[in-house]
């Protein structure tokens, strides 16, 4: 089974806030994204680089991922921000506005050059129009080991600006983008994270859009603010009732009367082993989450 890492809440903040950098050492998100891109002024962005360049070496973020998200390679800032990305070693290095399987090719081509830590993965935007239409072809980068694909990132206010869609409750019209993008994913073995939710006084709605996120098999939700990270971490976590269904489940298939059958009947429902397998992923990520003390 593929390594289970949680990554129900992933905090952006711009690399040029000093304040907002300093605080993420103590918050519960899982994944802290230091963003040198659209959060960051043009006329700030050398600042905000040897800012986050230095925090992710200092650390002190404990069991956080750190992920530091660079402006694209053909922007004026693309090459310098790599190059200090690299040199800062980040678990993750997250490349906007990804439209081709060759700009991951590309990015991994430096990155070799530059000679990255083999712990530094890629993660990519999906946030253009043409990124939904390439989404398989994009995700079957992550079987070119040079690309270091690990994880699909929506942009959902990217995504919104270039189709001229409105961002909804409910999302309706981003719904087949983001199932298209999400299938993707799973086809080649990645995690995807949801898009942002951009109206912080909005609560109610923020759970919702969790819920939704959850709901359609998403790994986690991308973040703007602290306070949304209680509930995404609650949302996107194993209920108890899940817990403990998942922990029937693979009680029961290890029945010896149970071990050669294919299905069975459990509590008036048909489970078969794609079930079993299901539980099983279900309390590894509950443990792992346990696990998670800091
Ligand atoms: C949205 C904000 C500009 C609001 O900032 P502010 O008004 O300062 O918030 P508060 O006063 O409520 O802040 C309270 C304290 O929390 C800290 N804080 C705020 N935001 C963050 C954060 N993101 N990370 C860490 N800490 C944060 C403040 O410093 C206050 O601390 P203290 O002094 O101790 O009280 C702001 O929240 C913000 O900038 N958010 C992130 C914006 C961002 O990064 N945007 C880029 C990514 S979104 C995107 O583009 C996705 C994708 O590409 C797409 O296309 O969709
Ligand atoms: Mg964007």
């Amino acid at each position: 089974m593929i390594p289970i890492r949680p990554r129900r809440s992933a905090l952006y903040m711009p690399g040029s806030n000093a304040r907002a950098i300093e605080k993420a050492r103590t918050l519960a998100a899982d994944v802290v994204i230091f963003d040198l891109e659209d959060a960051v002024a043009p006329d700030l962005k050398t600042q905000a680089r040897e800012q986050v360049c230095a925090a992710v070496k200092a650390g002190g973020y404990g069991r956080r991922e750190l992920v530091i998200r660079v402006n694209a390679l053909e922007t004026p800032w693309g090459e310098a921000d790599l190059a200090a990305a690299v040199a800062a070693a980040p678990d993750a290095i997250l490349v906007p506005k990804v439209s081709s399987a060759e700009t991951l090719a590309a990015v991994g081509l430096r990155l070799r050059k530059l000679g990255a830590a083999e712990r530094t993965g890629i993660w990519a935007m999906i946030e253009t129009p043409l990124a939904i239409l390439r989404a398989e072809s994009i995700a079957s980068a992550a079987h070119d080991v040079d690309t270091r694909l690990s994880c699909f990132v929506m942009g959902t206010n990217d995504l919104a600006k270039d189709t001229r869609t409105r961002l909804l409750p409910g999302r309706a019209a981003m719904l087949p983008w983001l199932m298209t993008a999400l299938a993707a994913a799973r086809a080649h073995g990645i995690d995807i994270l949801d898009g942002v939710y951009n109206t912080l006084s909005d609560e109610s709605g923020f759970r919702a859009e969790c819920e939704q996120g959850r709901d359609c098999g998403f790994d986690g939700k991308t973040l703007i603010h602290p306070d949304q990270i209680a509930a995404a971490n609650g949302i996107f976590a194993p209920s108890e009732h899940e817990i403990e269904s998942a922990r029937t489940i693979v009680a029961a298939f290890e029945q010896p009367e149970n071990r050669a059958r294919g299905a069975i009947s459990l509590g008036g429902r048909m489970v078969e082993r794609l079930h079993a397998e299901m539980a099983r992923r279900t309390l590894a990520m509950a443990e792992a989450i346990a696990k998670q003390t800091t």
